[in-house]
């Protein structure tokens, strides 16, 4: 049996990825507010797959090609698009059964970023629990990826970040081999009596609220809504269902 420890780390911002990129690792990108809670609620409620792509030309390209899009920039639904980046316009209505691609300010940029590890996966406090779940019957090292707001520090990433890190910790199975995973652990004990109250602090919440975006952020912040795991693989998303028993395709 192989006692060592699993590498743990999180990586604050995609302007420090590279220094934590490892082929090796099992990446979690976590945008709560909006894109990985936007993804998590569109398998919720029954999205076929999704194509996340990272720049506005791609996304137009296929709007062109007869995809349903959805995309924003700095929050702003894009003229071509279908649809925007809230979780609520991935309503079962809108999204069951169909391909939608997918384009954001930060989030989908991350996914692309991490597809040369050995899984990408997405995070958020709606598939907290599953994706601990998950995690722990792997036996592969973790990066916890916050996708931040373009490039800066976000706290509603870091908190999540650590809500997870603390979970896997733990387990005993992983060793922590950066600061940025105590830091994420330490945000995340002052936070979690009042994830809510806390998430005030976040510039997140002003900016989306300044445009007046902010009615899912209760919603964001809302752990355990699902029991699915999606993940990045061959260029789409798709999910899978993690319970504490069993993992299924
Ligand atoms: O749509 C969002 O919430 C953000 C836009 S921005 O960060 O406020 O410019 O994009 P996301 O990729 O979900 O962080």
């Amino acid at each position: 049996m192989n006692h060592k420890k699993r590498r743990l780390e999180v990586c604050l911002s995609p302007a420090i990825y590279e220094k934590h990129a490892n082929d090796e690792n099992i990446v979690v990108v976590i945008d709560v507010l909006r894109a990985t809670s936007s993804i998590c609620n569109a398998f919720a409620n029954g999205v076929k797959r999704i194509i996340p792509v990272a720049t506005v030309e791609e996304a137009r390209q296929k709007k062109e090609d007869g995809y349903t899009v959805a995309s924003e920039r700095d929050g702003y639904v894009l003229d071509f698009a279908d649809f925007g980046n809230s979780p609520f316009n991935f309503s079962a209505d809108k999204v069951k059964g169909k391909e939608i691609v997918y384009s954001t300010t930060n989030g989908t940029r991350c996914i692309h970023m991490a597809s040369h590890s050995r899984e990408v996966l997405i995070g958020s406090f709606l598939n907290l629990s599953a994706l601990a779940n998950y995690l722990l019957k792997q036996d592969a090292p973790v990066l916890i990826f916050c996708a931040s707001w373009k490039d800066r520090f976000s706290l509603e990433d870091t908190v999540c970040a650590g809500a997870l890190a603390e979970r896997l910790l733990a387990s005993g199975q992983f060793e922590s081999i950066c600061d940025a995973v105590t830091a994420s652990v330490d945000l995340w004990s002052l936070a979690k009596d009042d994830l809510f109250g806390y998430i005030q602090k976040a510039a997140q919440k002003d900016r989306l609220a300044s445009k007046g975006l902010d009615d899912c952020i209760a919603f964001c912040h809302e752990p355990d809504q699902m029991d699915l795991v999606p993940y990045f693989d061959d260029g789409s998303l798709l999910a899978k269902v993690s319970t504490p028993c069993e993992v299924n395709e």
